[in-house]
């Protein structure tokens, strides 16, 4: 991949956001209270189905006014009512829905320009554009196949393509890794890499193992709220201590899975080795192991009655 793009905008990027909350029709809270400061890098966003993320990101990108709160770019409140609300973020943001759609009878060259032209680019220079997003995203074998007949991964690579078309500062991308194969994945993660730069990338996943090679800082959410948040490294380092592997017989594994909070299970010739998140041993038998993020994350989005058990 070459030609990373990079915002020409000298001042380098940040977001804070303050206190931001979003009520829907009905009373109910998507997103509560939220607050933190993005700056240049990756940021990822973890939390189970409901927690907020899509919320939170349909936000930032406009698409959705906040119902409380601020939204500060480059230290200057982003006015959040009235017609042009979000105008200043709109400018400078690329966004890639969990749901993007195509028009499937366009190629790929087509449907960037159409959506180049939406953004207000020239001619000469969406093409010119284009034509570097094609090269980096590795679409030029089947720019000018219709999008009807591209697979799942040749897809999403198109839709991180349109949310660059602006060389935008702040990169939002919902679940972009759904439907990319490991190779697909991996030169996904390298591109990331090379554009976080000089850009703030919020990054939504439920595939914990793309944010623990990506993500320098991680927003773990919950029931609509930001519940931790911290590097990788540190978020499973708080749970030193509480990680066990513990072999049983296969006919136990049923009733210890209502007792314990296992992370994991492996079959072994012995029996079942789980892994089991407890702040105590499980059985004199059970041995501490290294906690990782996807423990960190297991660990603080565990049903309620599970923390009370716990503290
Ligand atoms: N338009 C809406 N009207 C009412 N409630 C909504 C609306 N959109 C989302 N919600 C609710 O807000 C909460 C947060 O939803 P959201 O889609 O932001 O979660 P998420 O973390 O993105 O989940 P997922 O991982 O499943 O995409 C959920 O309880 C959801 O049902």
């Amino acid at each position: 991949m070459s030609a990373t793009p990079t915002p020409s905008q000298q001042c380098p990027p940040s977001l804070e956001l303050k206190g931001l909350g979003k009520q829907y029709a009905g009373g109910f809270w998507g997103l509560r209270e939220f607050s933190a400061l993005l700056q240049p890098g990756i940021t990822g966003i973890l939390g189970p189905n409901g927690a907020g993320k899509s919320t939170l990101l349909r936000m930032l990108a406009t698409l959705s006014t906040p119902s409380a709160g601020e939204i500060c770019w480059k230290g200057e409140r982003v006015p959040t009512g009235g017609l042009h609300w979000g105008q200043v973020l709109r400018e400078r943001l690329g966004y890639l829905p969990q749901d993007f759609g195509v028009y499937p009878q366009l190629n790929a060259i087509e449907f960037l320009g159409y959506l180049a032209a939406a953004k207000g680019l020239s001619p000469r220079s969406a093409r010119a554009r284009i034509d570097d997003l094609i090269a980096l995203l590795n679409l030029q074998h089947c720019a000018k196949q219709a999008l009807g007949g591209y697979s799942g991964g040749m897809r999403q690579r198109v839709g991180i393509a349109q949310a660059l078309l602006n060389d935008p500062e702040l990169l939002i991308l919902d679940e972009p890794t759904i439907g990319l194969d490991l190779a697909e994945r991996a030169a996904f993660r390298h591109l990331l890499a090379e554009l976080a730069q000089d850009r703030i990338i919020l990054l939504s996943t439920h595939i914990v193992s793309d944010l623990e090679a990506t993500a320098e800082d991680i927003l773990m959410m919950a029931g609509g709220r930001l519940i931790a948040r911290d590097s990788a490294d540190s978020l499973a380092f708080a749970l030193q201590g509480q990680v066990w592997l513990w072999t049983v017989p296969f006919k136990d594994v049923e009733a210890l899975r209502q007792r314990w909070l296992v992370a994991g299970m492996l079959k072994r010739p012995q029996g079942m080795q789980l892994r089991v998140l407890s702040p105590v041993a499980p059985h004199i038998d059970a041995r501490a192991a290294e906690p990782n993020l996807e423990d960190a994350y297991l660990w603080a989005t565990r049903p309620r009655a599970a923390q009370a058990e716990a503290a």
